[in-house]
């Protein structure tokens, strides 16, 4: 049940009113079937309680501290209880419960990089209403980096969505459309791609990582004629990265470059901006591709999905996604 040893995954709980606490459950219900390491979630013990009977799972939860969390594991769902209103609405979310959503996250974090637990794994939040009670990160993925380094401000960690041999970065993220051209530069570009470069090769054994860079415009610009930040800024850092010894080809048309014969020629894809980079990656593989950040001292992974409010308490969404980002920090941190 806990192959590698004593130390557990941190579960963060995720937003109460979504699914992420539905497949938490659930898969502790089915560990032995799927054989998952131990883990104990971060979040409200009582909430959590009250969702299994809703979902009519027969489990016992039990508070308890990490470092007892693998050996409760067998027997009861270890919770790390955080004090809070956290009503169970499946679907109706309430910025009352963010301090629990946010503390699980930050409590989850500090005991890995404590060395208490190996690796965290988060239910998706819904940032909206994080937001709304005051949470200053766009996601999960900053968030994580200013708890790593809260001293360094300037250090930044990377998203990547992965499935099988199927990876792909977005270079840039939670920012409107209209301000994605000004975010593209070369500097981003170089720090995002050494990153990337320096994880694929010490997390995923990749000797020489091989990187891609889509264009920002159509046909990555036609030679200049539509769009010129092809020309004047990635195509020079590409030039500059391949000089420090990268992999790097590009930039290339983002609408065939997910073609998947073309896609699986690089360990990674560079996407210029946020739904360039998922729509792909969540139209081949909705149900099991990983949310995984990169750049920290730690292993933290996600499900790709969101809160999904439409299935949350009804025990109907799929939970091959969260158990994927289970496996894939077990992997990762064994
Ligand atoms: N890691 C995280 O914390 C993430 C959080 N989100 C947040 O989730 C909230 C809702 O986002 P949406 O764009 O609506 O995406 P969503 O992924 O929650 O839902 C999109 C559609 O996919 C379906 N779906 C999602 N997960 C499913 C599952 N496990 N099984 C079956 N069907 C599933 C939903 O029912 C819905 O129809 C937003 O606040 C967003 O920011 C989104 C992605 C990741
Ligand atoms: N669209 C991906 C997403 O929202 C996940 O963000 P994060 O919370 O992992 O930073």
């Amino acid at each position: 049940m806990n192959p590698t040893g004593a130390k557990p995954l941190a579960v963060s709980m995720g937003e109460p009113a979504g699914i992420g606490p539905d497949l938490i459950l659930r898969l502790y219900a089915e560990r032995q079937q799927h054989g998952l390491p131990a883990f104990i979630v971060y979040g409200h013990l009582d909430f959590l309680r009250a969702r299994a009977q809703r979902l009519g799972l027969d489990i016992a939860l039990v508070a308890a501290a990490p470092d007892a969390a693998a050996e409760t594991f067998p027997n009861a769902l270890p919770v790390a209880d955080i004090a809070g209103l956290v009503p169970d609405k499946p679907g109706d979310s309430t910025p009352l419960s963010a301090n629990v959503v946010v503390e699980a996250i930050s409590q989850a974090t500090f005991a890995t990089l404590r060395g208490t637990c190996r690796g965290v794994v988060t239910a998706p939040i819904q940032k909206s209403v994080l937001y709304t009670a005051g949470f200053r990160h766009p996601g999960h993925t900053e968030f994580l980096a200013a708890l790593c380094w809260p001293d360094q401000p300037q250090r930044q960690s990377v998203m990547m969505l992965a499935h099988d041999e199927l990876r792909v970065v977005p270079l840039t993220v939670h920012v409107p459309l209209s301000s994605v051209p000004g975010l593209v530069t070369a500097e981003l570009i170089g720090a995002t791609c050494r990153t990337v470069a320096h994880d694929l090769r010490t997390r995923f054994g990749i000797e020489t990582p091989r990187l891609a860079l889509s264009g920002l415009n159509p046909h990555a610009g036609e030679d200049g004629s539509m769009g010129t930040e092809e020309q004047r800024i990635i195509g020079p850092a590409i030039v500059n990265l391949q000089r420090e010894g990268l992999d790097v080809t590009g930039p290339l048309p983002a609408d065939t470059l997910f073609h998947l014969p073309r896609w699986r020629q690089f360990d990674a894809v560079i996407a210029m901006y946020h739904d360039q980079a998922l729509i792909p990656i969540k139209t081949v593989a909705f149900d099991a591709a990983v949310n995984i950040t990169l750049g920290l001292p730690i292993v933290r992974t996600s499900p790709d999905h969101g809160t999904a409010f439409d299935l949350a308490g009804t025990g109907k969404a799929s939970s091959a996604s969260m158990l994927a980002a289970i496996r894939m920090a077990h992997r990762l941190t064994a």
